[in-house]
């Protein structure tokens, strides 16, 4: 078995050593710019951006998440509101919670952790964030205004790829796109960041047929499927950009556990460039959820419509 699958892959020429997108210090240096933009605001406003923050029940990675998104926005000099409930809380009682934090002049950003438990509908929810203050982008309006480009908060973790890929790539016109997963909070999004340049976008999914040879076409790859080490060396063009959304905890020899990517990074010597994890998308999914507070309390204190975006970096 072993050495048929050694047979299936294919000779890959000597290029140049991919670079390692170092997604922590971009991240770092857009939390610096916000706060310098937070300083702003609150001198010529009086007003400091502010995010609440839901979490409902006691799911420990994403307690861990909740977390990181707090600390970063003290550092921004935002204001931050954690609400904590507890995993009994019913549909009811959160959609309170979100018209309070709707009707709150303080709160200019709201982010209701998800996943959600099994007796909360969570489009029922999203649905009540109101659009200005949905920081998450994945309100239905907000949905929308990304699919027409008409502005409006776009999603975290899309824009944060997008700032990643801005690193290396100059043009997008006319490249090559496959995005890997059909999430609305990843792969969709993505997928119509990437169109909006004009890229040439194939999104696949689970049930996608010879999901290696598309691949093998792109110049840029999105994984974004949740699946550990799917993606390997052989299935990347030399010189393509590999943008790597995984997240997946697996089990250490030790007995403990480690987050890796949807990619196999060690293999990719020949692409251009690869995003590691950790320290790739996941600091700035955090970072654009700064940039996103900060741009829903400027729309809100001006009373504008809701901006378009301006270009990265
Ligand atoms: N409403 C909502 N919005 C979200 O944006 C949202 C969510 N729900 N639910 C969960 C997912 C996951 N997510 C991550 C954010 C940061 C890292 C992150 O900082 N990762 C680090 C460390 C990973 C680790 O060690 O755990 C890294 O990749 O370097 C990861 C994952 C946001 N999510
Ligand atoms: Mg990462």
């Amino acid at each position: 078995m072993g050495s048929s699958e050694a047979e299936a892959r294919i000779d890959l020429p000597d290029v140049r050593p991919s670079i390692l997108i170092d997604g922590t210090a971009l991240a770092a240096g857009l939390v610096t710019r916000i706060a310098a933009d937070v300083a702003t605001m609150v001198r010529t406003t009086g007003v400091t951006p502010g995010l609440a923050v839901v979490l409902v029940g006691r799911d420990p990675a994403s307690d861990i998440y909740v977390r990181r998104k707090i600390a970063q926005t003290g550092k921004a000099g935002m204001r931050s509101f954690e609400h904590r409930l507890s995993e009994e809380t019913s549909e009811a009682e959160l959609l309170a919670l979100i018209g309070q934090l709707n009707a709150d002049d303080a709160v200019h950003g709201i982010l209701v952790q998800l996943p959600l438990p099994a007796q909360i509908d969570a489009g029922a929810v999203l649905d009540a964030i109101a659009p200005a203050k949905d920081v998450d982008g994945f309100h239905p309006v907000n949905v929308g205004r990304l699919s027409t480009g008409t502005g409006g908060l776009v999603p975290c973790t899309p824009l944060g790829c997008m700032m990643l890929l801005d690193t290396v790539i100059e043009e997008y016109r006319g490249l090559k796109a496959v995005v890997i997963g059909k999430s609305n909070i990843v792969g969709k999004p993505v997928a119509l960041l990437l169109l909006e340049r004009e890229c040439t976008v194939t999104v696949t999914h689970i049930a996608t047929r010879n999901l290696p040879d598309i691949v093998r076409g792109a110049d840029i790859v999105v994984a974004a499927a949740g699946s550990p080490a799917l993606v390997r060396g052989d299935w990347i063009k030399p010189g393509a950009v590999v943008i790597d959304v995984g997240i997946n905890r697996v089990p250490r020899e030790d007995g403990g556990t480690r987050i890796v990517g949807d990619v196999v990074t060690a293999e990719l010597g020949h692409a251009r460039a690869v995003t590691p994890v950790p320290g790739g998308v996941g600091p700035m999914t955090i970072a654009c959820l700064l940039a996103n507070t900060l741009q829903a309390a400027g729309d809100l204190v001006s009373g504008s419509r809701p901006s378009h975006r301006r270009q990265a970096g």
